[in-house]
């Protein structure tokens, strides 16, 4: 059984698809940017190839998310809290999770999540790039997903195929989105309007739109600094988007596609890994 205070938790998935879109800048300012707000937030990074969040956020912890998949450590263990009070659980450089038994990792992941959500609002999943099994999983293990959208004709077919294989082979479907790099909050909305029309012509998918975010060069240059922008640029355009978005995440929330918090729900790994 999941106990009501996980249920109350919400754990929300960014994915794109394509790489190079925004999705770990974005999950990395939304989790600082909520955990300042007073939402007791944690980052998960699941990257297993690349771990991009800690490096973003500039810290260096020794254990990633692989000694919990491994059970070497659980994950209270394994997470590293920042000044502003976020936890992170790190991804891992160069190993690949799909070579652990996969039930059995996800299941010390998820257990490890559950204790910790008896004290958490949020849990904000960074996923990889690409639509690997593994990544797909932790997509529609999660109770609701952000994908990241650009103009660019790649990052639209990409995102298509990320939602196509959540609604199709996991009856996922429900997807808010986030238009990133925009040059307007029109041109925001009107990107998100083409990607509905296409994608709901041809997919039983409900898709929301949560906001834009400018293209601004200050999430390149607080990246170069090892900082997150809403911490390095709180002037910034873009520290005013990710502010929005995570008010937005915070006050009117965003439709779970099933009820309950999946990733907490043990029971539902028994049929996803
Ligand atoms: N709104 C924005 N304006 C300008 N640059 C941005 C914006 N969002 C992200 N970027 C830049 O885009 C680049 C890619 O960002 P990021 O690494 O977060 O993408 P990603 O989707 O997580 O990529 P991958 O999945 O391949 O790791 C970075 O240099 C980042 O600074």
């Amino acid at each position: 059984m999941v106990s009501e205070s996980a249920r109350n938790v919400r754990v929300v998935a960014l994915a794109s698809g394509k790489g190079g879109v925004g999705k770990t800048s974005i999950s990395v300012n939304l989790a600082v940017a909520l955990a300042r707000e007073g939402q007791r937030t944690m980052l998960v990074d699941t990257d297993f190839g690349l771990a991009n969040a800690a490096v973003m956020l500039g810290v260096n912890p020794p254990d990633t998310i692989e000694d919990v998949l491994e059970g070497r450590l659980p994950v209270e263990a394994a997470m590293h809290v920042t000044g502003d009070g976020l936890r992170l659980l790190p991804g891992a450089s160069g190993v690949l999770a799909d070579t652990a038994p996969l039930e059995t990792a996800n299941r010390r992941l998820a257990e490890g999540l559950r204790r910790q959500s008896e004290t958490l609002d949020f849990v904000i999943v960074d996923s990889p790039s690409g639509v690997q099994p593994q990544t797909m999983r932790y997509l529609a293990m999660s109770d609701r997903v952000l994908l990241v959208l650009t103009a660019e004709p790649t990052s639209f077919m990409d995102a298509y195929a990320t939602v196509k294989l959540l609604s199709l082979d996991h009856g996922y479907t429900a997807v808010s989105v986030i238009s990133n790099m925009v040059d307007s909050e029109a041109s925001g909305r009107d990107l998100f309007g083409r990607f509905h029309d296409v994608a709901s012509r041809f997919l039983p998918a409900d898709l929301r739109y949560l906001g834009s975010l400018p293209r601004d060069e200050h999430m390149r240059m607080a990246i170069m600094r090892k900082q997150p922008c809403v911490t390095a640029f709180p002037e910034s355009r873009a520290t005013a988007g990710l502010a929005r978005l995570a008010q937005a995440l915070a006050a009117h929330d965003i439709p779970p596609s099933s009820g309950g918090s999946r990733f907490l729900g043990l029971e539902h790994l028994d049929g996803v890994a």
